[in-house]
């Protein structure tokens, strides 16, 4: 029987990819994905005929089926290349290669503060014209977690909480985050999304090494 925790560090992988190759990968995949995420919103935001939306699936699969030819069985992973390039590409925040993402390009200031001014288009509605605070949730999971990876101690999310001040409107945003303190083995990490107006949801997340890595950087060190 497979276990979680074996099948989870398979896909931590380094697969020595040259900075070159990554790059060559960025630039074909990244504008496909942009690509589905164009379709994303066409999808829900238009009001064709039905003959066109009928071509229009079939043209979709139709590519879909071109991209099925050769691919992963699975997730995607986190690998690194030669030069330690991380390519977290599924990543439903920021993956390159995930047309799910909205996606976040998420910046460390030398101070530790981690930030990112992003764009949510009408699929990430939930409250009519708002975000939904699931998404808010996922935003600021990736934005607080990144703050605890530029501050040293990166980790699993265990605790993210939440509180929703205001609606959060779609459209232009910023998310931000600052290591707050460590307690033990836990990194308390703090942060926010705001529109142009203010602070809409705050956040606080506690980010622990899973035990696994834990043992396996000590023993690392010992060794
Ligand atoms: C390589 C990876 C890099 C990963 C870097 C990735 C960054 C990506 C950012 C995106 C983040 C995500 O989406 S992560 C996905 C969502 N999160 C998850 O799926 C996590 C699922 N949960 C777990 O894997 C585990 O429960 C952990 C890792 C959270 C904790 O397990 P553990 O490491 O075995 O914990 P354990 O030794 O028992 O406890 C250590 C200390 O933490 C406390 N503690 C334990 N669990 C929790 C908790 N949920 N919330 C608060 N505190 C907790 C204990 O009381 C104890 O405190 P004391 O007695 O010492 O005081």
């Amino acid at each position: 029987m497979s276990d979680p925790i074996t099948d989870q560090r398979l896909l931590y992988i380094h697969d020595q990819l040259s900075d070159e190759d990554i790059q060559r990968e960025v630039d074909l995949y990244g504008p496909l994905t942009d690509s589905v995420r164009q379709l994303i919103a066409a999808t829900l935001q238009t009001e064709v005929g039905e003959p066109d939306v009928r071509r229009a699936k079939a043209l979709v699969e139709e590519a879909a089926a071109i991209l099925q030819e050769r691919a992963i069985p699975g997730p995607y992973g986190v690998r690194w290349g030669a030069s330690g390039w991380k390519r977290g590409w599924g990543n439903a925040a920021d993956g390159v290669r995930n047309a799910v993402a909205p996606p976040l390009t998420i910046q460390t200031d030398p101070d530790g503060r981690t930030w990112t001014d992003f764009h949510l288009g009408p699929q990430y509605e939930g409250p009519a014209g708002l975000t939904h605070g699931g998404v808010s949730a996922l935003i600021l999971d990736q934005v607080l977690g990144d703050c605890a990876v530029a501050a040293g101690s990166p980790g699993m999310t265990g605790t993210l909480t939440l509180r929703y001040r205001k609606p959060t409107p779609l459209g232009d945003l910023h998310a931000e985050a600052r290591f707050d303190r460590m307690d033990g083995v836990k990194a308390i990490v703090k942060g926010h999304i705001a529109d142009a107006a203010g602070i809409c949801v705050e956040a606080e997340g506690i980010f622990i090494l899973p035990r696994w890595a834990r043992e396996a950087a000590a023993a690392s060190t010992a060794g």
